[in-house]
């Protein structure tokens, strides 16, 4: 059915927390925004009482956000397609997706991870089950919790897509006085600054749950950012992406914050607390973990040394003490800054 309303339309791929918070955004911008969502009682509950209570607690909607189960309805003569799904269900939401995407659509995603047996970027995940060239997919990402972006405090992101015009449509969406968004057309960096930041959140959480100081939370920063960046060049990053928003910004507000996910799982693991217990607790998508497994994957494929992401990944997958991952990484060899 062809969509005769003359206001703008975005859909938005799923409704959890992240998706729910753009969603907002671009209602505030004035779109029709309409919300795919597994269940109909979540679809029901964010159309006709405006609320999403269980991934943004006591937040009203505003009536321009509906949402349906129906993908064809959330995508019919939308004019931005933006997928908000974890990364493990990227490729079935997509997949789901594509006969309805319109050919014009501006397809902009907000994930941050690896699509977890391919290792992929999310960006040519959507590429191939969109049957788009990568370079026409957007990635929105930077320091940015869903809590305060849902309260309008002042919030700025980039928008990366190789088309200049991609970015540019996308920036013009979602900017606004509250949310300031910048483009930039690396975005093998910005999806790899977004997905490994989450591995030094969780150490971050581990190190403040066992009291390890300030001192060791900026060594853990500082060198959790060379680790990532080394990653990403190899892999094809601009080196200068990760001290942007992207990169360093969201590193710091991920790492500092208990609005985050994966900080509060990492904290949870320090008094020993099983990890599918803590997963099980969190009740939302924690990136950090399965990243950790593909970050380490990655770093043997690419002969990068992380030393940080080594040892968390003994920590949640061999049942490594934490301590003893402490002192591998303080008991490393000697070596310059500047090398690994
Ligand atoms: N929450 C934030 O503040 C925030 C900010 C920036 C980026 N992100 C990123 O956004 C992505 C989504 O995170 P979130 O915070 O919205 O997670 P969430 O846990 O709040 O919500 C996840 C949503 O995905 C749905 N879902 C899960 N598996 C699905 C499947 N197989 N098919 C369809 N739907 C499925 C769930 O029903 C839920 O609605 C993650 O990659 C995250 O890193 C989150
Ligand atoms: O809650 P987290 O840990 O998934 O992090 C949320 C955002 O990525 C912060 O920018």
């Amino acid at each position: 059915m062809p969509n005769t309303s003359t206001k703008r339309k975005a859909a938005v791929l799923v409704a959890g927390s992240w998706g729910t918070a753009l969603a907002y955004v671009l209602a505030c911008n004035h779109f029709e925004v309409v919300m795919w969502t597994r269940t109909e009682a979540q679809a029901k509950e964010i159309s006709t009482q405006h609320h999403n209570e269980k991934y943004l607690p006591n937040r009203v909607l505003p009536p321009n956000i509906t949402a349906t189960t129906n993908m064809e309805e959330a995508l019919n003569g939308a004019e931005l397609t933006l997928f908000a799904a974890p990364s493990s269900a990227m490729r079935d939401v997509a997949r789901a997706a594509t006969p309805y995407v319109e050919a014009n659509s501006i397809v902009v995603h907000a994930t941050k991870g690896f699509e977890p047996e391919s290792l992929k970027r999310m960006s040519v995940v959507l590429a191939e089950e969109l049957g788009r060239p990568e370079a026409e997919i957007a990635v929105i990402s930077g320091p940015s919790h869903a809590e305060e972006v849902i309260l309008k405090l002042p919030t700025t992101v980039v928008v990366a897509s190789q088309s200049v015009d991609v970015a540019e449509k996308a920036q013009e969406a979602f900017m606004n006085t509250a949310f300031r968004v910048y483009t930039n057309n690396d975005v093998i960096g910005i999806e790899i600054s977004g997905a490994l930041k989450n591995i030094i959140a969780l150490a971050a959480g581990l190190i403040n749950g066992l009291q390890l100081g300030d001192n060791a939370k900026a060594a853990l920063l500082t060198r959790g950012l060379a680790e990532i960046s080394r990653l990403g060049v190899a892999m094809g990053a601009n080196p200068l992406t990760f001290i942007g928003l992207a990169g360093v910004g969201d590193l710091v507000v991920t790492a500092t914050s208990q609005h985050s996910r994966n900080w509060r799982a990492g904290y949870m693991l320090a008094d020993g607390t099983p990890l599918a217990v803590v997963l099980d607790r969190m009740g939302m998508v924690v990136e950090g973990v399965k990243t950790t497994r593909a970050a380490y994957e990655l770093a043997q494929q690419y002969g990068i040394e992380m030393p940080i992401t080594e040892q968390l990944y003994g920590v949640l997958f061999n049942d490594q003490p934490l301590d003893r991952s402490i002192e591998a990484l303080m008991g490393r060899m000697k070596t310059n800054e500047m090398n690994s």
